[in-house]
């Protein structure tokens, strides 16, 4: 056998081949947060802040990072994160996407900006689908589509909680950025959609369109519309506190998304690794935290799932294979992440997702004790 790809060694080669293919304002509008950027900054430094501390003489002869998560058998706690519009980066977009989550076993989250059907892509996904959704001023809009994606075959529906508005992202106002005609919402009535074509004045056509259709007023109260309305799960995405986790919990949702959004909505707020045991912490342990934000490692899915998270979400990376070779380009990305948790946890000496809890995660600057339970400031 030759040398391997070098292309599949780590993430990084698919973020340069992805950036090389792609029009500078698209890159932007993938890549970049909001603000001066420093949530997306603070996500990845908190993943190079922690360390692991391995066990030794542990039979690691078989390892397995399989679970089920909301009632769906998973081949690895890696999944995909919703992310609006994947024809920006591929022609096929979400299908493409779908397949590749299926020949992984990995959960696939279709954002309600899908620029695919929803029947398009649960006819091309061969493992579970969730559909997440904005709360929408046109509720009739998002109760059909609540009522189209179960019909399709999704078994969860993710709330994304953390963009009443959307953040401020300078490099999209700076490039005018709108999303090309041809690239649509397809599964939103296009009469609403039309602000997102257009740049607006010193914003993006994305910020124009959600001033005029997302709904601020959401509150926790507005939770029981969505539960009447269908008998799926419900996962709320977004949640950055203690006070939110439990608040989730008491309005009964199904499980929560230890998410800042990829550093793209409120600038300054705490990286999500950070924010995970003090969530984890508030919510009965039957309860599914997962986490997203810049996890590029299996040394990260390591981490996060010592912290607590169940499993978590592979947001910009996802793009990045599917800018350099559609399904092919996905399923390398999840295809290396499992490799790398595989080694991870037989590195680590915790064989099973289950073997891994706080103990495997050491304070920082060299300490070698482990924190007897996980505090909101483990690996500060
Ligand atoms: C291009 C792009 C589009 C996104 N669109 C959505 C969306 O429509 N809905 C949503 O809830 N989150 C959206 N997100 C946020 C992701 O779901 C996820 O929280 C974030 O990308 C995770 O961080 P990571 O990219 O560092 O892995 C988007 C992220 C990106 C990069
Ligand atoms: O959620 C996002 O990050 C995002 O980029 C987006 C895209 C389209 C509509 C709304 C938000």
């Amino acid at each position: 056998m030759g040398p391997v790809e070098p292309a599949d060694l780590d993430s990084t080669y698919f973020e340069a081949a992805a950036r090389a293919r792609l029009p500078a304002d698209i890159w932007d509008f993938m890549q970049g947060g909001s603000g001066a950027e420093r949530t997306l900054a603070a996500n990845r430094a908190q993943f190079e802040h922690c360390r692991l501390r391995p066990r030794t003489l542990v039979d690691v002869s078989t390892t397995d990072q399989s679970l089920t998560l909301l009632g769906s058998r998973l081949r690895t706690p890696i999944g995909i994160a919703p992310m609006a519009y994947h024809q920006l980066f591929h022609p096929e977009g979400e299908v493409a996407t779908a397949r590749a989550a299926g020949r992984a076993g990995a959960v696939m989250v279709a954002g309600i900006f899908a620029s695919r059907t929803l029947e398009a892509i649960a006819e091309a996904a061969t493992g579970p689908l969730w559909l997440q959704l904005y709360w929408l001023r046109r509720r009739d809009a998002l109760a059909a589509v609540v009522e189209r994606a179960e019909a399709a075959g999704f078994r969860a529906l993710v709330l994304t909680v953390d963009a009443p508005r959307i953040g401020r992202r300078l490099r999209d106002a700076r490039n005018g950025f709108a999303v090309p005609a041809h690239i649509r919402a397809v599964n939103l009535d296009q009469t609403l959609m039309a602000a997102s074509h257009r740049s607006g004045q010193g914003s993006s056509g994305i910020a124009e369109h959600a001033r005029e259709q997302f709904d601020p007023s959401l509150t926790w109260a507005d939770l029981s519309w969505l539960r009447e309305r269908s008998s799926l799960p419900i996962v709320l995405k977004g949640i950055l506190t203690a006070e939110d986790a439990r608040l989730a919990a008491e309005h009964g949702v199904d499980a929560v998304v230890v998410s800042n959004h990829g550093g793209r909505q409120l600038d300054g707020a705490l990286p999500t690794l950070a924010a995970l045991p003090e969530v984890v912490a508030a919510v009965p342990p039957t309860l599914p935290v997962l986490l997203d934000g810049g996890v590029r490692t299996g040394t990260d899915v390591a981490l996060a799932i010592a912290l607590g998270a169940r499993a978590v979400l592979i947001g910009r990376p996802v793009l990045w294979g599917l800018a350099v070779d559609g399904e092919e380009g996905v399923a390398r990305i999840l295809a290396l992440l499992k490799a790398e948790l595989d080694d991870t946890l037989a590195l680590l000496g915790r064989p099973r997702l289950a073997d891994l809890d706080h103990t495997a995660v050491a304070r920082p600057a060299g300490s070698a004790a482990p924190l007897a339970t996980p505090t909101p400031d483990q690996c500060r």
